[in-house]
């Protein structure tokens, strides 16, 4: 059985193809800058122990330009692996808020469409995307199912005193505002892959995503029961170009005094703050170059983001009752020696022993960045939401 995998984010389209059950991929790719100049598709084919990496340049104007190039991608005659579009029997899709609607994978019908619709004024940068990826791949895949998978569901298993807000109940009972967490595939994945490295399913975990949002969960025994993105992905962490946590009276300030719209403070809270707002670059690459060449707002930003990671290490800890293991994924948990050193360095007094030789060295996989006597062991983790996904989704199908 073959099963496509679409993680459609707001600028890019990640998608994977899946032979099941082997979870064997047949070809996998990220089609980048969408709706901007020099979008790019990548389309990486794998036969054998070889890697045939296409790369077709050319103007994208949204998303469904892009999956009809993917699609057209996966079936051409020299880069493609399979003939007909009607070969893949199911599509996973990524979908970032399912609400309170949703603690499991779920077949998409058209009720499940509208709540993904009905979603977007709570993930704006997210659900639209994936709503228009769903009904793209029902128009290339019509033999189908359409199956979501939902960043929200592994962070259903919360506590009330995690996910309720100090606010009258009413709020909650009749307009469901409450937190709800998201990358929980991430999460899930992670957290699955340490427990498995620890040889420890009962291990206590805090899960550390930074990506191009960021969050962290608390994981116990495989359960989420606290994360740092609440009711919608703009709370926590400070992120590329999100606030992260930020008192409410500055909102008010914003709009009674500064003459703020609240689309602009929307606007400015998601899209124009984080690193992007105090280093002037959101990509963390670019933040690391500038903190290189001695840029003090760049210097700052990394402090600020790093120290914010650190006081949720401290709340996690706490709200575990002591922690087995830290973990860093994402783009920048995998590969950004300089932040990880930022967050664990001073640690001790938790039991979290740093091995500044080991966090740069150079590696893949899954593997220890702690010194071998730490209590608490430090492990980088690479995400992969799309195997995640196919996982889901193939158990749903055979369930
Ligand atoms: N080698 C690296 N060093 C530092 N940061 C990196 C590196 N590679 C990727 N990143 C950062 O990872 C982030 C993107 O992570 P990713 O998990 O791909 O995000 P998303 O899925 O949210 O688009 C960017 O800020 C990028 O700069
Ligand atoms: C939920 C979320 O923030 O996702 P991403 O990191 O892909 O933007
Ligand atoms: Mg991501």
């Amino acid at each position: 059985m073959y099963i496509f995998v679409i993680n459609s984010g707001s600028s890019s389209i990640k998608y994977q193809l899946f032979k099941m059950p082997s979870e064997k991929p047949l070809c996998s790719g990220l089609a980048e800058r969408i709706g901007l100049d020099h979008s790019i598709i990548t389309h990486k084919v794998y036969k054998g122990d070889a890697t045939t990496i296409t790369k077709q340049e050319g103007f994208i104007p949204d998303h469904e330009a892009g999956l009809y190039a993917v699609a057209k991608l996966l079936t051409d005659p020299e880069v493609g692996v399979i003939s007909n579009p009607d070969d893949i029997e199911a599509v996973g899709h990524r979908v970032v808020h399912g609400g309170e609607s949703f603690a499991a994978t779920t077949i998409i019908d058209a009720a499940v469409k509208a709540k993904i619709k009905e979603l977007f004024p709570l993930a704006p940068l997210h659900n639209p995307a994936n709503y228009l990826g769903i009904e793209v791949a029902e128009k290339i895949f019509t033999n189908a199912k359409q199956v979501a998978v939902f960043d929200t569901a592994f962070h259903q298993s919360m506590p009330p005193k995690a996910y309720r807000y100090a606010i009258p109940e009413a709020l909650y009972q009749q307009h469901g505002i409450r937190a709800y967490g998201f990358h929980g595939t991430s999460h899930r994945y992670v957290s699955k892959q340490a427990m498995a490295y620890l040889q420890n399913s009962k291990a206590k975990i805090i899960t550390i995503h930074l990506g191009n949002g960021c969050s962290m969960a608390a994981v116990d025994a495989g359960k989420s029961v606290d994360t740092s993105m609440g009711f919608g992905p703009v709370s926590g962490l400070v992120m590329g170009t999100r606030a992260g946590d930020i008192d409410a009276s500055v909102i008010f300030h914003l709009m009674d005094q500064l003459g703020y719209e609240p689309q602009a403070v929307n606007n400015l809270l998601n899209k124009q703050s984080g690193m992007q707002g105090l280093a002037g670059f959101s990509d963390m690459r670019e933040v690391r170059a500038a903190v290189q060449a001695g840029n003090a707002q760049a210097e700052l930003a990394s402090e600020l983001y790093a120290y914010r990671i650190k006081k949720y290490i401290g709340a996690y800890a706490a709200v575990l009752n002591g922690i087995d293991a830290i973990v860093f994924t994402a783009g920048v948990g995998e590969n950004d020696a300089d932040t990880r050193q930022r967050i664990c360095s001073h640690l001790e007094f938790l039991g979290i022993h740093f091995d500044a030789a080991a966090n740069r060295a150079e590696g893949s996989g899954i593997r220890s960045i702690s010194i071998a006597e730490s209590p608490v062991q430090v492990l980088i983790v690479p995400t992969n939401e799309e195997l995640e996904i196919v996982q889901q989704c193939y158990g749903l199908l055979q369930a």
